[in-house]
């Protein structure tokens, strides 16, 4: 039987379907991946913003979790939203019982302004979680929270890139460079050199959910068996078409296309 990549997110909902698992499954989906999904916590959001939050109580966490190491292949996962230093550290515990690729994205606050994780919960993310990641993708605001240091200039983000790998001990750091003017460059850091990965900035309010669906996309392409700069290079190309051809829906930052990197989809829809 042909061997199919299997990928796991571990994150939050977005009922409007452009961030957390909805956005993480339907990246899976396009990339030829087999998406599962554990809720960490469901958020009642849209373009907008967050409404309200309903964390998932520990114990059913765990259940989620074992109910995929006992029974489901998994070849590289990413966690999203984990609000809570708690469910940190049930997933920190787990992480090592599977053989898998781990990417985190270090999600924080929304584009919206609303925070995502409480503040306690940072310390068990860069003491507990980053030392378990192959790849760690904050943005600025991310990386300046992790590393305790401003970060301003494109040589700032390649240095974070670089201390979060050596000072905190993740495998790999993406600092992406959404949040800054300028082209969207974004610099990764694997233990040996950095590599750049740069395109022009898109024109758009509507960009809701892209740091979800470049994290998925990158997962996907490590399940599939490329190697880290390759999978970083494809899912930039992936979420820089999303972003291109994002829609506009909602009253606030809509969300990302999803399907945009498909080539017939592309050329008949848009
Ligand atoms: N307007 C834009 N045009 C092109 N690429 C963008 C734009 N905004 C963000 N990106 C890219 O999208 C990806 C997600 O980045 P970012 O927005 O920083 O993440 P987050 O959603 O976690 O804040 C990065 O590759 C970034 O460079
Ligand atoms: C449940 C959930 N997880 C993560 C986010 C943040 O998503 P992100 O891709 O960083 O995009 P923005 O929301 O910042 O546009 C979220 N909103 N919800």
């Amino acid at each position: 039987m042909k061997h199919v990549p299997c990928a796991l997110t571990i994150a939050g909902t977005d009922p409007s379907g452009g961030a957390g698992i909805q956005a993480d499954l339907k990246t899976f989906q396009e990339l030829k991946c087999y998406g599962m999904a554990v809720i960490t916590s469901a958020v009642a959001q849209n373009t907008t913003g967050v409404k309200d939050v309903h964390h998932l109580p520990l114990g059913f966490l765990e259940k989620q979790l074992q109910s995929i190491s006992e029974d489901m292949p998994v070849h590289a996962l990413k966690t999203g939203m984990v609000a809570q230093k708690d469910m940190m550290n049930v997933i920190a515990d787990w992480i090592p019982k599977i053989d898998a690729y781990y990417v985190m994205d270090p999600v924080m606050i929304a584009q919206s302004g609303d925070s995502l994780s409480e503040e306690e919960s940072r310390e068990v993310l860069r003491n507990q979680l980053l030392p378990l990641t192959s790849l760690v993708t904050p943005n600025i605001p991310e990386a300046e929270e992790i590393t305790g240091k401003r970060i301003k200039t494109e040589k700032d983000m390649k240095e974070a890139a670089e201390a979060i790998v050596k000072n905190f001990g993740a495998g790999a750091a993406l600092v992406k460079g959404g949040h800054k003017k300028g082209t969207a460059v974004d610099y990764l850091f694997d233990g040996n050199e950095i590599y750049t990965f740069e395109s022009e900035r898109i024109q758009t309010k509507n960009t809701h959910g892209t740091g979800c669906t470049y994290s998925a996309a990158i997962t996907a392409y490590l399940a599939r068996g490329y190697s880290l700069p390759e999978a970083v290079k494809q899912a930039k190309h992936f979420v820089t078409e999303a972003i291109r051809h994002s829609f506009d829906l909602g009253h606030g930052s809509g969300p990302t296309n999803h399907f945009a990197a498909r080539e017939e989809v592309s050329n008949k829809w848009m």
